[in-house]
This record gives structure tokens, C-alpha cells and sequence, in this order.
């Protein structure tokens, strides 16, 4: 049997007690309210939650990119709030893989150049088997010496989740990858996150708007006004977009078109 103790061992990220407050005195906003989660190692979760239910806010702080006015993250085993600017950056580079709705590859680097910069970045040499077994599971060894405006949108995509996993980070965050995708590109994308989760157990955090991508993860966990609102395992598109209803999401024409993507299910 598990103790508490050997769970909280096992997780990837966890965030005890978080709360980000922007602005001061009459402009504050409170954009999470002691939020506490934890992403257990070699699992897939899905973050969701109505627009301004703090989704962006908590993908920064746990991943890093900005500081919790109060509480604590925690990535790896290491504590953030310990860490200094530039230590932060190091462990961004060394151990969070990001992927982003737009992609941000570096339009005139390679595709190879792309995948291997994380690993320029931290003054690492690369490790040859490491890069060829990536760049095979992308599916991208014939386009190596390509520049990203040649690649289509999901192979731009599939580069960006190659240079997320080269760094064999210890949790991938991504925010909408499949936001700019058509919907048989979008399966392909989320076909290959599932497997890096699968076979590589890699740990993936993904915010997402889209039930159908959310049904992907083994988990969805649902913020509303900054908070926890529940959660999901092994979660059905329908069940999550039921879910979202009633948190009040879908209210405006963007987000009631999601919903009405594919009813029976995956892409
Ligand atoms: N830099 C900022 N300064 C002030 N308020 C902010 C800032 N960033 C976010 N907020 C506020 O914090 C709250 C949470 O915002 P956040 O962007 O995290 O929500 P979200 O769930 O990602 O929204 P969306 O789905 O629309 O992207 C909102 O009320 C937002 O207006």
C-alpha cells in the first residue's frame, strides 16, 4: 500500500496552497485562490475551466514562467520558490518541456536545429540514440534539414513536441497544441502526446478548451474562479463537455463551437 508520503514521491508537479494575485488596491485580482494539485509521474492530465478561471495563470506558475504571490510549486522534487531567477531558468530549460498552440519554432533554424536547441541552450551535448529515437516517434527523419515554413501545421507541431521531449523533461506543459489544427491533424498530435505518455512515461500537463482533446488524458481536472472544481478520470468527450456546461463554460460562440465538434468521441 501507498502512503501519502510515496505518492507525493511520485508526482512530476505539485502545487500546495497556490494563489496568484495581479494588480493592487481597487485593480486586484485574485486569479487563483489557494490552489492545491499534483501531477503523478508518466500520466496525461487535461486542465479545463470556463474563460478567466485561471488556466493561464496556473500553466505559468507551475511551469515557472512567473511566481505564485503565495504557496508553492514543486517540479521534480525541487521547490521554485527556492529558487533564484537564474536557477529558474535552468530548470526551465533542463527539466519542463513547453508546447504552444502557435508552435514557436525558430523559423530559420532547421527542424533538426529546433529539436536539438533546448539542448544548445543548456550547454548539453546531445545524446545521439536520445535525439534519432525522438525524431522516429515524431515521425520526422525525412525532414531533418527542412525549415519550419515547409513543413505543414502538424508537422510544425510534431518539431515542437520533439524539442519538448529531447531534454526527457521531467513534465511537458502543453497550452492548446492542437488550438490551430484541423481535427485529423489534431488526432495525429494528440495520438503521438498519449504515445510519449504510454511508452516513454513521459508526464504531460495540457490546457485545452477541447473536449474531444481532453478525452486523450487519463485525467481532466476542472478550475472555476481560480479554483480546484473537480475532476474526471478516464474521461469521455461528452462527459467533459457535460462537465463544462455546468461549470458555465460555452457562453461564448468560440467555445460553443468546440463543444459541437465530434459528438461520438475522438478524433
Ligand atoms: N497580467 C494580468 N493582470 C491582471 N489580471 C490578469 C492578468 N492575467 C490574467 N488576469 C486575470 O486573472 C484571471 C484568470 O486569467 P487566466 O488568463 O489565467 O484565465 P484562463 O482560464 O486562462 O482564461 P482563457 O480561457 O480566457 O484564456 C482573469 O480574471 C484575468 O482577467
Amino acid at each position: 500500500m501507498h502512503t501519502s508520503q510515496d505518492l507525493r514521491q511520485a508526482e512530476a508537479v505539485r502545487l500546495d496552497a497556490v494563489s496568484k494575485i495581479y494588480g493592487r488596491g481597487d485593480s486586484k485580482v485574485a486569479a487563483l485562490h489557494g490552489l492545491s494539485l499534483g501531477f503523478a509521474d508518466g500520466t496525461f492530465t487535461a486542465v479545463m475551466g470556463p474563460s478567466g478561471s485561471g488556466k493561464s495563470t496556473f500553466l505559468h506558475c507551475a511551469a515557472g514562467l512567473a511566481r505564485p504571490t503565495s504557496g508553492r510549486v514543486v517540479v521534480g522534487g525541487t521547490d521554485l520558490s527556492g529558487l533564484d531567477d537564474d536557477q529558474l531558468t535552468k530548470l526551465r530549460r533542463n527539466r519542463i518541456g513547453f508546447i504552444f498552440q502557435a508552435f514557436n519554432l525558430l523559423p530559420a533554424l532547421t527542424v533538426m536545429e529546433n529539436i536539438t536547441l533546448p539542448l544548445q541552450l543548456a550547454g548539453e551535448r546531445p545524446d545521439k540514440g536520445l535525439i534519432r529515437n525522438v525524431v522516429q516517434r515524431v515521425g520526422l527523419a525525412e525532414r531533418l534539414g527542412h525549415l519550419p515554413s515547409e513543413l505543414s501545421g502538424g508537422q510544425q507541431q510534431r518539431v515542437a513536441i520533439a524539442r519538448a521531449l529531447v531534454t526527457r523533461p521531467a513534465v511537458v506543459f502543453a497550452d492548446e497544441p492542437t488550438g490551430a489544427l484541423d481535427t485529423r491533424t489534431a488526432g495525429a498530435v494528440l495520438r503521438l502526446l498519449r504515445e510519449s505518455v504510454d511508452n516513454a512515461r513521459q508526464t504531460l500537463v495540457m490546457v485545452t478548451h477541447d473536449p474531444v482533446a481532453a478525452s486523450y488524458a487519463d485525467r481532466v481536472v476542472f478550475l472555476a474562479d481560480g479554483a480546484f472544481a473537480g475532476e474526471l478520470l478516464r474521461p469521455t468527450a461528452e462527459a467533459v463537455a457535460a462537465r463544462m456546461t455546468r461549470l458555465g463554460a460555452w457562453q461564448d460562440d468560440n467555445q460553443r463551437q468546440a463543444v459541437a465538434q465530434p459528438s461520438g468521441g475522438r478524433y
